[in-house]
């Protein structure tokens, strides 16, 4: 019987704890009110095993603000309500109080993740590596591993920067002042002082695996490393691919990948001279480019100098590559699971564009998502019998869009096989254009490439022919190009889905100030039978804001183990 409610008090361990608060924190030398997990950006690095269920619990140590912890890339495998999106998914945990996720990463999933807050504009800093490790030896062979988390710095507080996107007197975030390393890095490239960059560091004749998390709340990044010029990608979020090599990394926010790099031998760090290289990290795609630097760094007699830039970058300025590495990343063990287009039982083509009036919004559909439109959660709606799913389907086939613009969900039937197409489409009014990391919640999509211009079906299965896509969480929509006409299609992105895991699953830009702005949907997928089929009864406590499944300092919650029922239930299970 899953779902047993157990009192979780002072005799039950979290395998891990995780405290966020609003604080002053210092970065790149400047101090910034920020939200932080167990008080530094990024957060610990949680390690998971493959197949087996974590409980990690999440304090809200916030005076005023609420908070989630998702677990980007894993979402399929958590509990009802552990999968940690405001209002779709769950009661959002109020100040004062703490909320246990039950995250079980399935078999097949060993790879590499993070975990962020999903509210408002937290995750710029409220987040960390997550690892999930594999029961059995990596297909690859390496010595040693290494993450390089990328995020954003950005000189306003998260509140000045929400309520600019989202007042009518717009105001917009301002552009990343700095690409950090593991949290750390320099304002500007000729900045002075002593604030350091990161260092990663090596030894000669290793071979590395390096893991590579796009934490960036807006950047997407191209970036190499001085005479290393050769690395061999091995993973793209969380699964292994066969190996492609390349010079350059073009990593958006929300992506992952590892790549095997081979150290310099002890001889070839004599012929060149130098025991220390720089990765040169540019921002793409937006209207300032700005290139930052971190340190690969041997053992060296003479302390790395972690505090000069380089006045000249020692890499050609990159250019963004539209469509880099669709269509060449294959799975490394082969997967008969892809959806051809004669599987695919409906295609839903979600248009988007900005819409310039009294409010700057992203639209997809039509309309915004941002989490003050539901008055409660769409989960716990189902679960109260105040959501009528199957009322909301038959709107959505009736728009001809597979959109209701009732509950502003998309919502799919257990079994359907989707085509998820993303089109671009110029702003109304200015007819701008951005490229979009998507980023899809639930079980991993089939990234089935994209394109310029209009999405076309025949031309793309041509494309597709004979090569195996890969399951991602996360793929760009590119713009192609920076100004079309207004409502013009300018760039697709498509993706194939087996409905199989029913629940509430967002799909929405990473791009934080774009999700502020509205740019996400959500999708159901299966009907009020089918989510409380696959949870079993949910106990009350996760109804309600603030309900008995949420602890405080007085109060020990009731929590319902979904996947890890104690040994004394399967007892007295068997009487
Ligand atoms: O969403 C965005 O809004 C601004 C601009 O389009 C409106 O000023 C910008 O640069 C974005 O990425």
């Amino acid at each position: 019987t899953p779902g047993l409610l157990v009192r979780h008090d002072n005799s039950f361990q979290p395998g891990h704890i995780l405290r966020v608060t609003a604080q002053y924190y210092n970065q790149v030398c400047m101090e910034r009110y920020s939200v932080l997990v167990n008080g530094s950006s990024p957060g610990p690095e949680l390690r998971l095993q493959e197949g087996k269920v974590s409980w990690i619990r999440v304090y809200n140590d916030m005076e005023d603000l609420n908070v989630t912890m998702h677990w980007h890339g894993l979402s399929a495998f958590t509990a009802p309500f552990s999968d940690g999106t405001p209002m779709a998914s769950q009661w959002p945990i109020a100040p004062g109080h703490f909320f246990d996720y039950e995250v079980r990463p399935e078999v097949g999933y060993a790879g590499t993740y993070f975990y962020h807050s999903h509210v408002g504009f937290q995750a710029v800093t409220a987040g960390g590596a997550l690892i999930v490790e594999s029961a059995q030896p990596s297909p690859y062979k390496y010595d040693e591993e290494r993450i390089i988390a990328l995020s954003d710095f950005f000189a306003k507080t998260d509140e000045e920067i929400e309520d600019g996107l989202t007042s009518t007197n717009f105001s917009w975030s301002g552009e990343t002042g700095a690409v950090l390393v593991n949290g750390q890095g320099r304002l500007t490239t000729n900045a002075t002082g002593s604030c350091k960059l990161a260092a990663i560091s090596v030894e000669p004749g290793k071979t590395y695996r390096l893991r590579f998390i796009g934490e960036t709340a807006l950047s997407f990044v191209s970036l190499a490393i001085e005479s290393h010029d050769l690395f061999e990608i091995i993973e793209a979020d969380g699964h292994y691919t066969k190996p492609v090599k390349t010079s350059y990394l073009q990593i958006s926010s929300g992506q992952r990948y590892s790549v095997l790099l081979k150290a310099k031998t002890e001889a070839e760090l004599q012929k060149l001279g130098s025991r220390q290289f720089y990765f040169q990290l540019t921002t793409l795609g937006r209207p300032a480019v700005l290139t930052t630097f971190a340190v690969l760094e041997y053992p060296s007699p003479i302390a790395t100098d972690l505090t000069t830039v380089p006045a000249t970058p020692p890499l050609p300025i990159a250019n963004i590559t539209y469509g880099w590495m669709d269509y060449a990343l294959e799975p490394y063990y082969s997967d008969l699971n892809f959806p051809t287009a004669a599987e695919v039982t409906r295609r839903i083509i979600i248009n988007v564009h900005q819409n310039v009036s009294s409010y700057i919004v992203w639209l997809q559909s039509g309309y915004d998502w941002m989490e003050t439109f539901p008055k409660s959660p769409y989960l716990v709606d189902v679960y109260e019998g105040k959501l009528d799913l199957d009322a909301s389907y038959k709107r959505a086939i009736a728009s001809g869009y597979g959109f209701d613009n009732q509950t502003r969900l998309f919502p799919a039937k257990m079994n359907e096989t989707l085509e998820i197409v993303w089109q671009n489409q110029g702003a109304v009014t200015t007819g701008g254009l951005e490229n979009h990391p998507f980023h899809g919640h639930g079980r991993h999509f089939y990234d089935i490439g994209g394109g310029d211009g209009l999405y076309n079906l025949t031309e793309n299965e041509k494309r597709l022919n004979g090569t195996h896509p890969v399951t991602r969480d996360t793929t760009v929509l590119y713009a192609y190009r920076t100004k079309t006409k207004a409502l013009t299609p300018s760039g697709w992105r498509a993706w194939r889905v087996r409905v199989t895991n029913a629940g509430v699953w967002m799909m929405h830009c990473h791009i934080l100030q774009h999700m502020v702005m509205g740019m996400q949907t959500v999708f159901a997928f299966g009907d009020q039978t089918a989510i409380r089929a696959q949870s079993g009864p949910v106990d009350k406590g996760y109804l309600t804001y603030g309900g008995s499944a949420y602890g405080n300092a007085t109060y020990y919650p009731l929590v319902q183990h979904f996947f890890d029922v104690p040994e004394q239930t399967v007892c007295s299970d068997c009487n």
